[in-house]
């Protein structure tokens, strides 16, 4: 069970087509907490990358993942709850961004049900072909990480109540002592 700050920023992680930006924006809706976006953050040469049908490199990726620790570092040092998406594939990215307040959210799925979303997906940068080399790539997060999953089967309201119902988290208006 992952440990919860009172504030926390919470990572929504997993393979392209898990649902990262749409459960982050519902739960941060439901919450009333600052939402980033990951894919947005991303250098241009990055976008352009994977558009062209290439999968990002670590070395891609290390100044992706300083970006989105800065983010990060913006909310917890300043004890402000916020929701971002990041693939965060392996561990060692994890390692970049994890630290006091940090909860990672990881949507789990299977290869064939993801697949499905993406070739119904339209409009996005990300190619479904690459999703063979996000599942190559991705490092489950382990005990030791500060961690819960999420089996991708339920429609996005339902997915963001149990990560609200599993980290006992209190939105915006209920911090404030409203019913
Ligand atoms: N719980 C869900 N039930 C059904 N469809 C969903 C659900 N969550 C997301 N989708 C759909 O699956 C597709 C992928 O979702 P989304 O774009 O949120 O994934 P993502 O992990 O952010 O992908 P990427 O990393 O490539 O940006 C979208 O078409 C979205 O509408
Ligand atoms: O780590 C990666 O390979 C990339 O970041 C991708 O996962 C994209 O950011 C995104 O998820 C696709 O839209």
């Amino acid at each position: 069970m992952a440990k919860t700050a009172q504030q926390p920023v919470l990572v929504i992680m997993g393979v392209s087509g898990s649902g990262k930006s749409t459960v982050a924006g519902v739960l941060a809706g439901k919450l009333g907490w600052d939402l980033a976006e990951g894919d947005d953050l991303h250098p241009e040469a990055n976008v352009a990358k994977m558009q062209a049908g290439s999968p990002l490199t670590d070395e891609d990726r290390w100044p992706w993942l300083e970006i989105i620790a800065g983010w990060i570092r913006q909310h917890t040092e300043n004890g402000k709850p916020g929701v971002i998406t990041c693939s965060a594939l392996k561990k060692r990215y994890r390692d970049v961004l994890r630290g006091e307040g940090v909860v990672f959210v990881f949507l789990q799925g299977s290869k064939d049900k993801i697949s499905d979303r993406l070739s119904s997906r339209h409009g996005h940068f990300m190619p479904p072909a690459l999703l063979e080399s996000q599942f190559d790539a991705l490092e489950e997060p382990t005990a030791d990480e500060n961690y819960i999953s999420l089996c991708v089967s339920a429609t996005p309201a339902e997915e963001a109540q149990e990560i609200i119902e599993t980290l006992g988290l209190e939105g915006a208006t209920s911090a404030s002592g409203q019913n």
